[in-house]
């Protein structure tokens, strides 16, 4: 037997030709194998045998009139497209799989089969033969979805992928089926890592010529090649960050990710499930399935633990055992995963002083504190102040478009006297503004030294008597000094922006922005 593809063109509108074609092709004894209708014309994959072939062509255009012209095709249209999108889905490094109405699984890709390990007895089982129904139940989940975490022992495979779920609708926006888009969750941190990167920095962009910063550089760097973990010491703004960055960026692991968490900004009901992870249904509100934790994240990376001296005493118990024993279980979980990340610690606070006071284990300060690397303030090397700031000007006035920008002797002198409380941030903050206000150089008159607090509600008096009131007054002006000598006050009461959180009556997250914002440091 032999099968060809062929393509009429026949003449338009002619009801009943497709009939027409059949009848008479059977009448040969042809087998139609399959056909396609797209006016004006009409493809069919034909079986015959010699004889049946044999003048084919002038047989059929005699029989029938309105056949205008016969092609031989490789591929009918609907092959073609079908093979072209498996092509398409096949080339994706998202794992995909269709379903029809009923959740019938319709085609996959080659990465769905990867992720899940579905077989090809699975086409046309039911989808929650491979996925749970906890996860994607074509009764239950009728909308699109994105984002959907998924970590879950799949025919005895850990899958921790990412699910997008795609509706599929036909004719009057019926639904008909769904795609069901995975990513593998190591491919997504990879994805994010990569996003970040621009962000990262190495050792040659902290900038400085003192021989405090140029010591810290060396020794930073020559632990960056070794497993162990550092603790980087500084007041606020020195740049604890940026070190930790170049740290990992010219460390074995910088093909891995770097996590960066602020111990001080998680809040504290949170810490322990962001760390951890928790297995699905561990807690009234978790996500139902299940979520990695930034150690698990960090796999193959760093995981820099910023103000690790603001963590909570219960959690500095569980920080130290995933230390020991390179070892964390997510919370509701039974089983052990291992740790490969390297933890970079950072603090302005004095760790031994909280040690001292019972408020920092001792034991956990002497594992992370391996390797110490301390950075020094700003006012105790101030030979890098003018290189700094020139830094920032150059950086500063080309986002603004000020490119020619230049600072004055004065106003570098000027510079070079002050404390520098807020150390280099504070000096980034101050050439941004001076930056926005000068035309073409910076002079001392455009240097507003003066920390905003000081500024603006140093003397400022609020607790008046109703007759003291003179209008026009500046309410939110008013509203803001009395909240500052709040702050200032609780500051003065309690150690921890958590305590302070408490005694105030607003959330932990505000405290730090609030302190942040009037430029005060605990
Ligand atoms: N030596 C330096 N060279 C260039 N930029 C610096 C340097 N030191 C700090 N900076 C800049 O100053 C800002 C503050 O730095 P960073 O965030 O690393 O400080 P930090 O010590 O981690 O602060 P905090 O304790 O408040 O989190 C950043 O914008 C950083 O890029």
């Amino acid at each position: 037997m032999i099968s060809k593809r062929l393509r009429f063109l026949v003449v338009e509108n002619k009801v009943g030709m497709a009939k027409k074609i059949v009848d008479i092709l059977a009448q040969r004894n042809m087998n139609i194998i399959k056909m396609e209708i797209n006016p004006p014309y009409i493809s069919v994959q034909l079986q015959g045998n010699n004889k049946s072939w044999d003048g084919f062509e002038s047989w059929i255009k005699e029989e029938i009139n309105e056949i205008l012209s016969i092609v031989e095709l490789d591929m009918l249209d609907f092959e073609r497209q079908a093979k072209e999108l498996q092509t398409i889905i096949d080339s994706m490094t998202d794992g995909v799989i269709a379903v029809g109405s009923k959740g019938e699984i319709l085609y996959y890709n080659s990465k769905a089969i990867e992720l899940f390990s579905i077989k090809k007895e699975d086409i046309h089982k039911h989808i929650n033969c491979i996925i749970p129904s906890n996860i994607y139940d074509p009764e239950v989940n009728i909308h699109d979805e994105t984002g959907i975490e998924f970590s879950q022992s799949i025919r005895n495979k850990e899958v921790n992928v990412i699910l997008d779920i795609r509706l599929v609708k036909g004719e009057r926006e019926k639904k008909i089926g769904a795609l069901l888009i995975s990513r593998e969750m190591d491919e997504v941190r990879k994805l994010v890592h990569s996003i970040s990167r621009p962000s990262m920095n190495n050792f040659d962009d902290i900038i400085g010529i003192s021989k405090a910063i140029q010591d810290t550089k060396i020794l930073a760097e020559a632990v960056s090649k070794t497993e162990s973990n550092i603790l980087i010491l500084g007041e606020s703004g020195t740049g604890k960050e940026l070190f930790a960055r170049a740290i990992h960026l010219s460390s074995n692991r910088n093909k891995g990710p770097f996590v960066a968490v602020n111990c001080s900004a998680v809040p504290e009901n949170l810490i322990e499930s962001e760390f951890f992870g928790y297995e699905k249904g561990a807690f009234t509100g978790a996500n139902n399935s299940g979520k990695q934790g930034l150690f698990e994240l960090a796999k193959g990376g760093s995981i820099f633990l910023d103000e690790i001296g603001e963590l909570p005493i219960h959690l500095q118990a569980k920080i130290l055992r995933v230390i020991q024993e390179k070892k964390i279980r997510r919370i509701g979980g039974q089983k052990e995963i291992s740790v490969d990340a390297r933890i970079i610690s950072a603090t302005h606070r004095d760790l031994r002083h909280m040690v001292r006071e019972g408020t920092f284990r001792e034991d956990l300060y002497y594992r992370l504190n391996v390797i110490p690397v301390q950075i020094a303030p700003l006012r105790e090397r101030k030979e890098d102040i003018e290189i700094l700031s020139k830094k920032f000007i150059r950086d500063l006035g080309k986002s603004m478009n000020k490119n020619n920008i230049k600072i004055t002797d004065e106003a570098l002198k000027y510079l070079s006297n002050y404390s520098w409380p807020g150390n280099v941030r504070e000096l980034q903050n101050v050439i941004e503004r001076a930056v926005i206000f000068a035309e073409d150089k910076i002079d001392v008159e455009h240097l507003m030294i003066q920390t905003k607090s000081q500024e603006l509600y140093g003397n400022n008096k609020v607790f008046r008597d109703q007759e003291d009131i003179q209008f026009p007054i500046e309410l939110p002006r008013i509203i803001e000094t009395l909240e500052y000598q709040y702050i200032t006050e609780a500051m003065k009461e309690f150690n921890s922006s958590r305590e302070m959180a408490k005694a105030l009556g607003i959330s932990h997250t505000t405290v730090i922005n609030k302190l942040k914002n009037y430029g005060l440091r605990l």
